[in-house]
């Protein structure tokens, strides 16, 4: 299993959505790097369980990023909790996680956990919605927040989050011109092999979530262009 700090290329799958098992058995086994369960409404234990027990069929990796506390479930090689840089409402910035260390403080594995600095750029998104976040961020505030999340907060993870839509190159490129520590999470609009491969250039992974339910093999695609890119650095 790799590390999370040697992810180049990852699936997002969201337990609220249905996937066939052969497709599954080809998102597992095409060389991606880990899968993410995730989603940002409608996730439940039941859920989250029925896809993580399929996932461990195989032997890729297998995160859980934590959107809602009733989901939290022993099992995954990684728990990636976001905080929401540019939340309106704090409550997904700091408060959610405060109440859920009153419940799990002394029963976390700290190896596990990963924090991810979210900054959400697409106002369409249903986590912006949820957040109240300020989408309106130019690429002198992606600046400031990826400084934030690395030099002031120290997170391991910034992740620029353009979730539905493709994002800017250029505001991708500022944020990682600013990072030392952190690795830099880019999701959102990945359709294409190209996509996949511009936007590897930049980020340290890449994060590709919608298409998979879309376009089997669009999505599949999507991981070889990653590994020849990373091959050929
Ligand atoms: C016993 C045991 C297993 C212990 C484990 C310990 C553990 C992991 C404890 C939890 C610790 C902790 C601090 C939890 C935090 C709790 C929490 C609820 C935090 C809030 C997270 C947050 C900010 C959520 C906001 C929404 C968000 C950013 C979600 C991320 C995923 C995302 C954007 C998915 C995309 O969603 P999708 O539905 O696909 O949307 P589209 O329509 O745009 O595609
Ligand atoms: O679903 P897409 O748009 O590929 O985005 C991936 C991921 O960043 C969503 O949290
Ligand atoms: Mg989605």
């Amino acid at each position: 299993m790799l590390d999370y700090t040697e992810w180049r290329h990852v699936f997002k799958l969201d337990p609220a959505r249905e996937i066939d098992d052969a497709s599954l058995e080809k998102i597992c086994e095409s060389g991606t790097d880990a899968v993410i369960v995730g989603g940002s409404d409608d996730v439940t234990l039941d859920n989250t369980l029925a896809l993580l027990s399929k996932v461990r069929r195989y032997a890729v990796a297998c995160a859980l990023e934590v959107s809602t506390l009733e989901a939290v479930t022993p099992g995954f090689d990684y728990f990636l909790i976001p905080t929401v840089l540019n939340a309106g409402d704090t409550r997904w910035v700091t408060g959610l996680h405060h109440q859920a260390l009153k419940d799990y403080g002394m029963l976390m594995d700290w190896e596990t956990i990963i924090a991810e600095g979210y900054c959400i750029l697409n106002p369409n998104a249903k986590a912006a919605a949820l957040t109240e976040a300020d989408a309106s961020y130019d690429e002198e505030d992606v600046r400031a927040a990826a400084l934030m999340a690395d030099r002031l907060f120290h997170l391991p993870v910034f992740y620029l989050e353009y979730s539905g839509m493709y994002g800017d190159p250029e505001v991708v490129k500022a944020a990682a011109d600013n990072l030392e520590q952190a690795r830099l999470f880019y999701g959102g609009g990945i359709r294409t092999a190209e996509q996949a491969r511009d936007m590897a250039a930049v980020a340290d992974t890449i994060v590709v979530g919608n298409i998979v339910y879309e376009n089997l093999n669009r999505a599949l695609s999507t991981v070889k262009a990653v590994k020849n890119s990373s091959a050929n650095e």
